[in-house]
């Protein structure tokens, strides 16, 4: 088996820009393989949505290609756009329906519907299944969205943002059920969201954008592992500490400066005695994947 065929998203190239505007990015390029769950991570504007929409076909790009489950995505047949869960930014649209109805309009479209999975999420709902989603709240319309993606048993599940006013139990409830989910029916999901504390608990692989380009794209546990949090005090101005291939987005408050590195703690000794600067307590701080965000992408 060929690496391609291993991967149920292949992205090669890609190069975006809206009309004559600024490029989003130019020669994008990623896989994400079959039974792994991935966070598309990045500020805002930095195209995740467009990634979404393209790989989609919503969209089509200026450069590149992408296939999915071995399709071009701009070919792609209707038993292969039928494997695929889709959870676009926003809500359900037939707000008009009630639970119990829009589960029916559903189930049509999707011959392996599980309404099982369905009314186990609704039934953590405090609404009744009469009740119309115009007339929920944000975070329950939310919650119906997830049920009905959860439901279609789908082999890849894109989704686009799924925390939009779910609050933290709530979250953190859907994050587990879908990680089991995921693991025990070997599922692929892509996935964005700006809530980085959830995603440590879910996604196995994680590709940061900045703007333009991808930063990182490696497992989050290697990623924990590899990018460290350092902290110093030193006497010395900031500006000692310039970006290098060693100091990832040096900063400093008073006296303590920090920095982020994938070096390892011998090296990065070394590399403060070299550019000759005093300091005191060099320590290695524990870090979360949403320290290791802002370490990579910076404050802003
Ligand atoms: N239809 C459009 N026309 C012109 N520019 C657009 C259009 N859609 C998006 N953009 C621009 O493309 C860039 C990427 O937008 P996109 O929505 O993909 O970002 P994102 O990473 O999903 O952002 P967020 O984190 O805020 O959801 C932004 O600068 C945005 O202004």
């Amino acid at each position: 088996m060929n690496q391609d065929s291993e991967s149920v998203i292949s992205v090669k190239n890609l190069t975006q820009r809206y009309g004559t505007g600024r490029v989003i990015y130019s020669d994008l390029s990623f896989e994400v393989p079959k039974g792994r769950i991935l966070g598309l991570l990045g500020k805002n504007g930095t195209g995740k949505t467009t990634t979404i929409n393209i790989l989609m076909g919503y969209l089509r790009p200026q450069g590149g290609e992408c296939r999915i489950f071995g399709e071009k995505i701009t070919e792609i047949t209707p038993a292969t756009r039928a494997r695929i869960a889709l959870l676009i930014e926003g809500h359900v649209q037939y707000a008009f329906m009630t639970i119990a109805q829009i589960e029916r309009f559903y189930s049509k479209f999707y011959p392996k519907w599980n309404r099982d999975a369905y009314y186990e999420l609704m039934a953590k709902l405090h609404v009744s299944p009469g009740q119309k989603i115009s007339s929920m709240s944000c975070g329950q319309r939310s919650q119906v969205a997830l049920g009905l993606i959860l439901a279609q048993n789908a082999d890849l599940l894109v989704l686009d943002d799924f925390s939009l006013g779910l609050d933290p139990g709530y979250r953190r409830l859907f994050i587990d059920y879908l990680r089991e989910f995921a693991k025990a029916e070997e599922k692929t999901v892509f996935m964005t969201s700006h809530i980085i504390q959830d995603l440590e608990r879910l996604i196995d692989d994680c590709i940061i954008l900045d703007y333009g380009k991808i930063l990182t794209q490696m497992p989050v546990d290697e990623l924990l592992r590899d990018f460290s949090r350092y902290t110093l005090e030193t006497d010395a101005s900031v500006d000692r500490f310039e970006a290098d291939s060693v100091f990832v987005n040096p900063g400093k408050i008073k006296n303590e400066l920090e920095f982020y590195t994938f070096r390892p703690f011998d090296e990065v000794k070394s590399h403060i005695s070299e550019l000759g600067i005093g300091y005191r307590g060099l320590e290695r701080r524990e870090m979360s994947l949403e320290d290791a965000f802002i370490g990579l992408t910076g404050k802003y």
